[in-house]
């Protein structure tokens, strides 16, 4: 079984408005509330293309509840409850652009860590952990590598994808695949994407550093997956509209994953499903429904460059 873990899961809420302005009262419209966190869309599209997967995470108050009941809709849920509120982010879109206002979110103190470790050391069944997001205050990064090891003694592979400095430290654990952006190649390795070549020498120093595998998103300019051995570069599909990238990134990760976890030699059309699922994300709020993925994945263009 694959397991999903969010440290930080979150209701997202869409809203449109017209103006922002602090001298204004900002009438916004169109909310759409979703059940989320990065691990948990994860989950979610993996269902949706025909993969199973468990979710894991701290959950509290009216917030976490909401968030149990929906995802419990589409995947199993093992839920470690916490005395605080789960956290309501909040993404507006506005004809300037989107604003994307995450909150800290509920802290998790250790016992509820410690339980949701020994929850990890039960599970017999585990093949793969996805670890995804932000970490709630009160957790020390070092709760990253307690779950790692975990899974690392288990036998079963594990898939980063945070935007914490600690991740430096935790690709030296081998991690079966990472997926960073250009943002957090840049703030956690240091490594500034500017051509093809400095993708592929990157992608090369992340190998060194413990990575089996690697899928470097770039947003408008595509994405790279790199396996130690050869790398490619997908471009990104050509959609009509923007309406929020949240929840783009993990859809790209989870659809990839959905191909090529099963057969890691199909990493053309693991690419050409992520660049056309995370480009359908982006037209609409939260997840959306997927419904131009096909019609999408006609306008990307895989192919090997190293
Ligand atoms: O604070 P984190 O965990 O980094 O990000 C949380 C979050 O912004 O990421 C997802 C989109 O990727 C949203 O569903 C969620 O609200």
């Amino acid at each position: 079984m694959i397991y999903t873990l969010t440290t930080n899961p979150a209701i997202d809420m869409n809203i449109t408005s017209d103006t922002l302005s602090h001298d204004h009262i900002n009438r916004t419209r169109d909310a759409v509330y979703t059940p989320n966190g990065k691990g948990l869309n994860v989950s979610f599209t993996l269902k949706h293309y025909g993969v199973d997967s468990t979710i894991l995470g701290f959950f509290g108050g009216f917030s976490g509840e909401f968030i149990v009941r929906e995802a419990g809709r589409i995947c199993p849920v093992k839920p470690i409850e916490i005395d605080g509120i789960t956290r309501i982010n909040v993404f507006l879109s506005t004809p300037e652009g989107e604003f994307v206002m995450p909150n800290a979110g509920a802290p998790v103190p250790r016992t509820k860590q410690e339980e949701l470790l020994e929850l990890l050391r039960g599970l017999d069944d585990m093949s793969c952990l996805i670890v995804s997001g932000s970490l709630s205050p009160e957790m020390d990064p070092s709760f990253y590598d307690e779950a790692i090891d975990i899974v690392r003694e288990k036998g079963a592979e594990f898939v980063l994808d945070i935007s914490h400095a600690h991740l430096r430290e935790l690709i030296e654990k081998k991690p079966l695949l990472i997926k960073p952006n250009d943002d957090e190649l840049a703030d956690i390795f240091g490594e500034a994407i500017e051509s093809r070549a400095d993708a592929v020498a990157a992608l090369g120093r992340l190998h060194e550093r413990g990575a089996q595998n690697v899928l470097l998103t770039l947003g408008g300019d595509g994405a790279y997956f790199s396996n130690g051995e050869h790398v490619w570069h997908a471009s990104a599909a050509e959609k009509d509209s923007i309406l929020s990238t949240a929840c783009a990134g993990d859809a790209t990760l989870a659809s990839f994953l959905s191909l090529w976890l099963a057969d890691r030699g199909a990493v053309e059309p693991a690419l050409t499903r992520a660049m056309a699922t995370g480009a359908n994300v982006t037209m609409c709020a939260g997840l959306g429904d997927f419904a131009r993925v096909d019609e999408l994945a006609k306008t990307v263009h895989v192919k090997q460059v190293a």
